[in-house]
């Protein structure tokens, strides 16, 4: 039999990425002999990031479009049919035999040419509330791999199925790395460490946060792992080494990140909550307010709902952060009992029951 033939699009920000990635390598358990392509847009960080995971990926010239109106807007309809055109050419020249979204701006032309040309679809959505791309495609598509509930507001019914979000291998036995992470990250012991997350680009409103906070932080026995943002790193950094805090533009091992942390403050995308239900730690969300439909403030709550994450709205922040947060590094009990609540959320097998369908969608 010819090795199966996989396109994978979905990029822009890591949380469209990884999810794809995750999907690539068990795929790739299943069959070494498969040949895997991935599609992202030409300026975004899928390019960067899907080599370094060992897989080949092509940009096409495409990006969202703003809410108001600029040149990038009027660039728009070019970009999109470039992008067309280009997706057809590597759809006809790579035959795949399915095409996987993982939402971003680059999987709406790819996946509507591979539903054009008859290959079959299967989109991801990692969201409570779904981005335009998926929306849109789908209509087409032959599945939807959903993470949370009532998601038949947008989609077909009959095509959703709750898998959750996949994650990388590595962050499910985490528990086995604390050592490791503790050398790794070279951290002191009888310090609580607390780990800063902002999403894959960093969060503009969590760096000013922390900054202003480091002194009230430094009576809190704690040691921070601070992920800035590429963006942020040259503003931030002068802070790492100074106060038992150390500053990272991207923390490329985040097993090691997750095994190593008491307590977490991060955003609540889509991703990284799912991450955080699995690692099973105690975490205070800063949803970013600057999202579609408020997403991330839904997906924070669909956790904290269940008592098992506190949230923090920007809003609040001024007022509520120092008290929460004092509150919850002097209780233990409760860091724990919010440690096991969240845990219980997770949603383990992702990757493979996203894989079981689309293994069904190869055999068709
Ligand atoms: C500002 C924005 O538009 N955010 C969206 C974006 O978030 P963002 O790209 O931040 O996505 P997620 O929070 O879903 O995922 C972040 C991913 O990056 C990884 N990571 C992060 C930091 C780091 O230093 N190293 C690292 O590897 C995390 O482990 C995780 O796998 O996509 C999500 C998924 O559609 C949405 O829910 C978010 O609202």
């Amino acid at each position: 039999m010819k090795p199966y033939k996989i396109i994978l699009s979905g990029g822009g920000t890591g949380g469209h990425i990884y999810p794809a990635i995750a999907i690539a390598n068990e795929l790739k358990l299943r069959y070494p002999d498969a040949q895997f392509l991935f599609v992202g847009a030409s300026d975004r960080m899928e390019m960067e990031k899907v080599p370094q995971a060992g897989f080949d990926i092509k940009g096409l010239w495409i990006s969202g479009i703003q809410r108001k109106l600029t040149f990038k807007n009027l660039m728009f309809p070019f970009k999109l049919i470039s992008s067309l055109w280009k997706a057809n050419t590597i759809v006809r020249r790579f035959k795949p035999d399915v095409a996987i979204g993982t939402g971003g701006f680059a999987s709406g032309p790819l996946l509507q040419i591979a539903n054009s040309k008859g290959v079959p679809t299967l989109i991801q959505e990692q969201n409570s509330y779904p981005g335009i791309t998926n929306k849109f495609l789908a209509k087409k598509a032959k599945k939807i791999c959903v993470a949370y509930d009532n998601l038949e507001r947008f989609f077909p019914q009959d095509k959703i199925i709750k898998t959750g979000n996949p994650v990388r291998q590595g962050l499910l036995d985490i528990d086995t790395k604390r050592e490791e992470a503790i050398k790794h990250f070279d951290l002191k012991p009888g310090k609580v460490t607390l780990l800063v997350i902002g999403g894959s680009l960093g969060a503009r409103r969590i760096n000013q946060l922390i900054e202003k906070k480091l002194d009230f932080l430094d009576t809190q026995n704690v040691q921070i792992i601070w992920q800035c943002g590429k963006l942020y790193y040259q503003q931030y950094k002068i802070y790492g080494n100074i106060k038992n805090v150390q500053v990272h533009e991207f923390l490329n091992n985040m097993d090691l990140a997750y095994a190593a942390a008491d307590v977490v403050i991060s955003r609540a995308g889509a991703s990284s909550v799912s991450e955080l239900c699995i690692v099973g730690k105690p975490v205070i969300f800063i949803p970013s307010p600057n999202v579609a439909e408020d997403h991330q403030t839904k997906n924070a709550m669909a956790v904290v709902d269940k008592d098992a994450a506190m949230i923090i709205k920007e809003e609040d922040l001024d007022t509520d952060f120092q008290n929460k947060f004092s509150q919850l590094i002097a209780a233990p009990d409760r860091q724990a009992e919010l440690g096991r609540n969240i845990k219980e959320l997770a949603l383990v097998n992702a990757t493979k029951d996203i894989v079981n369908e689309v293994e069904k969608l190869l055999k068709k």
